[in-house]
């Protein structure tokens, strides 16, 4: 796992950050160091989830989802942190086991998908950490309903990951689900590396040991100075770049293997450092799909953001064939991958001539072991920057009024946010 800041020195970018501003952070990034690892030493709420590496036992995840092994097709019921990991190995990497993920209640969506899905050859896999979450109880409910119109044994086909308590946990006791625990004070963001996000893959067979492995060497680099931790530089240079204006990060990884990575990195980014009116709004981009997109803005509108480029040095090719058809000739011969890395770095060189701050992140190859680096990278990276902001990483009280007015309007009790909604402005043009 490499980190690049070259392109965010103030020699490059503006906004950019001095050499010296960086050495004169690093005195901070040594105190957040020490305040980061008595969190983990202690296994305190949200540190915890940095010891994921050392404390996932991989054993248990393989026997618990053992019984799904014949399983053709696994079907992740789960929103948000409870999906974005599972789903970041399962769109990385191949298998002959297809995953799907139901995070979202968009009923043409979930129907289509239902009727697709051949239920008695499909594993369904439930996950909320709370056990409460409206979403996926609901699309359970769903899925439950589906299996038995299809006459599939859904007790059969069916395991939790969640907390100790909750709807879940009652209904995985009352039917003797396989399951398994959401680890203590991992905030669902952050369990990637955990029950929540590695099950799914151990059903799919990937190798969930290399992921641990791929984050344990990062875990390894966690060091006092951001010029000796990957994860630490890129989260003093986000957080000194958003100091100087930079307030947005177009995550644009150069895969479309990466392309959920963008999706898992933004609910990390925006759920763990959107607080008390700061925070780096995170955007999802995608090389080199996005050059023909967004980059028009990246390079010539305001300069308020930084670009975070991702890409694996290492990949499958596929040659273009030769042609002489006019004007062609430079791409036959040639190969898709050389093309995509030449894109890449031109597209890096072309924010770097216009001032705007970018950041290169590389990683090997997108495997099992180049995924678990890169996750344990921002993840750490994370909560460094958290730290930096002074803000309550792991908790999110701004999702709860939302939730509290939804069920109200669904009658689901009182709520004075349900209330609220009634009121609103209007000014509707038709
Ligand atoms: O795992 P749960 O409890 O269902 O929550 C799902 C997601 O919803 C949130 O609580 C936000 O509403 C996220 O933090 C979490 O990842």
């Amino acid at each position: 796992m490499r980190v690049d800041l070259g392109n965010a020195l103030d020699s490059v970018a503006s906004p950019g950050v001095s050499r010296d501003a960086l050495s004169r952070l690093d005195e901070r990034v040594a105190d957040a160091h020490e305040r980061i690892e008595t969190g983990r030493a202690d296994d305190e709420h949200g540190y915890a989830a940095l010891n994921l590496p050392e404390t996932t036992d991989t054993d248990e995840i393989r026997s618990a989802v053992e019984p799904f092994a014949d399983a053709e097709t696994v079907l992740t019921v789960g929103i948000g942190g409870s999906a974005l990991g599972a789903a970041t190995l399962a769109n990385g990497l191949d298998s002959d086991v297809d995953a799907y993920f139901l995070d979202n209640v968009d009923p043409e969506h979930v129907s289509a998908l239902l009727d697709r899905l051949s239920l008695s050859d499909t594993a369904v896999n439930v996950v909320s950490r709370s056990g409460t979450t409206a979403e996926t109880l609901a699309n359970f409910l769903v899925v439950r309903d589906a299996m038995e119109s299809a006459n599939v044994d859904w007790t059969d086909r069916t395991f939790v990951t969640t907390g100790e308590e909750g709807n879940l946990r009652n209904l995985a006791d009352r039917h003797d689900l396989p399951a398994l625990d959401v680890p203590d004070g991992v905030p669902g963001r952050f369990s990637m590396l955990s029950t929540v996000g590695l099950a799914c893959a151990a059903i799919q067979g990937h190798d969930i040991d290399a992921v641990l492995d791929g984050a344990h060497a990062e875990a390894d680099r966690l060091a006092g100075s951001l010029f000796e931790s990957p994860a630490y530089a890129y989260g003093a240079a986000t957080y000194a770049l958003d100091e100087r204006g930079a307030g947005i990060n177009a995550m644009m990884p150069y895969a479309e293997s990466l392309e959920t990575f963008a999706e898992w990195f933004a609910q990390l980014w925006a759920e763990s450092l959107g607080k008390d009116g700061l925070g780096q709004t995170p955007v999802r981009a995608l090389g080199a799909t996005d050059q023909h997109s967004q980059l028009q803005l990246y390079r010539a509108g305001p300069s308020d953001k930084m670009v975070t480029f991702v890409r694996p040095t290492e990949r499958a090719d596929r040659s273009i064939p030769e042609t002489d058809l006019p004007g062609l000739e430079y791409l036959g011969g040639g190969s898709l991958g050389s093309l995509l890395s030449a894109e890449f770095e031109a597209t890096e060189a072309s924010l770097a001539a216009s001032g705007q701050p970018n950041v290169r992140l590389e990683i090997d190859r997108v495997d099992e072991y180049g995924l678990g680096e890169l996750c344990y990278c921002l993840e750490a990276a994370c909560v460094l920057a958290g730290e930096l902001y002074s803000v309550e990483t792991f908790v999110q009280p701004a999702v709860e009024w939302g939730k509290r007015a939804a069920r109200g309007l669904l009658g689901g009790g009182n709520f004075e946010e349900a209330d609220e909604v009634a009121e609103k402005s209007t000014l509707t043009v038709e």
